[in-house]
């Protein structure tokens, strides 16, 4: 047992108080409701994988979470701190919520090393030597300490999207959110992020994650979350989901992804 799993077994009443309230959101762009009353709480150490239908919301939610998307209605809660609060700065929530996207968005003309000093220094204030030796630390968590130097160009996508994990990750989120991070790369490029996604799940890293990867879904996710037409249709332990769903609707879901 990792020392992740202990933590997650022995947390005591205490501190269960969950890490993100997700409560009763709803969404709407013009006449199409994509939230419809949408409640989840995720607990320090979770790991969250939200599948559903395309167009069912998912992304939405996410964006919810990181304020990249205003709710119409709900609250969202990281600790005490209402993340949809008018007063409550997007760029803290940022910094605490980092989200790794399926477009990888690098600046061109900097270094891998750069694209991760660069919160470093302009969100946390880093002197420039802490920055670049902090951005050498999680470029080598995720794999790539030889590739400091390289410009995007020179990445393969699963190594640029790795940088883009090791910039979020340098801001020390307390949560990580993941939009398909994998879906615009081919499988062998795939099996790097997945590999550095299943590192972040032993050291106990909060995580709601949206994939098509289902082996990742079933290996590395403490709950799965079922999404369709904006709402949570069943959410359990993978077992269940994947094997013993107590919604026919779940059911299907499972039948029609299994088929792809
Ligand atoms: N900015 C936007 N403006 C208008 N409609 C939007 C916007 N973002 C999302 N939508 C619509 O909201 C619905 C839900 O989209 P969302 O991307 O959240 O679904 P999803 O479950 O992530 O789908 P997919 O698996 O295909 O990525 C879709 O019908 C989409 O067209």
């Amino acid at each position: 047992m990792t020392d992740s799993q202990t933590d997650r077994s022995s947390r005591t009443a205490s501190e269960t108080a969950p890490l993100l309230r997700i409560e009763d959101l709803w969404k709407s762009y013009g006449d199409e409701e994509v939230l419809r009353g949408v409640s989840l709480d995720i607990e320090r150490g979770d790991v969250e994988v939200l599948v559903g239908p395309s167009g069912s919301g998912k992304s939405t939610l996410l964006r919810c979470v990181n304020r990249l998307t205003e709710v119409d209605s709900g609250h969202i809660y990281l600790g005490d701190v209402d993340i949809c609060a008018a007063d409550t700065d997007p760029n803290d929530i940022r910094q605490q919520i980092g989200m790794v996207f399926q477009d990888i968005n690098l600046f061109a003309h900097l270094t891998a090393r750069k694209n991760v000093m660069l919160g470093l220094r302009r969100v946390k204030g880093m002197d420039r030597e802490a920055a670049r030796e902090r951005a050498n630390e999680e470029l080598d968590r995720v794999g790539l300490g030889d590739q400091v130097d390289s410009y995007p160009a020179q990445l393969s996508g699963g190594q640029k999207q790795r940088v883009g994990i090791a910039r979020a990750l340098a801001m020390d989120p307390e949560v990580m959110l993941f939009d398909e991070p994998t879906s615009a790369l081919d499988p062998e490029l795939s099996s790097g992020v997945l590999e550095v996604m299943a590192q972040l799940v032993e050291e106990g890293m909060t995580m709601l994650v949206v994939t098509h990867e289902m082996r990742f879904a079933r290996g590395g996710a403490t709950g799965i979350t079922f999404l369709d037409d904006g709402q949570i249709v069943e959410r359990g332990p993978p077992e269940q989901l994947f094997e013993n769903p107590e919604e026919e609707r779940t059911a299907q879901f499972f039948q029609s992804i299994s088929h792809e």
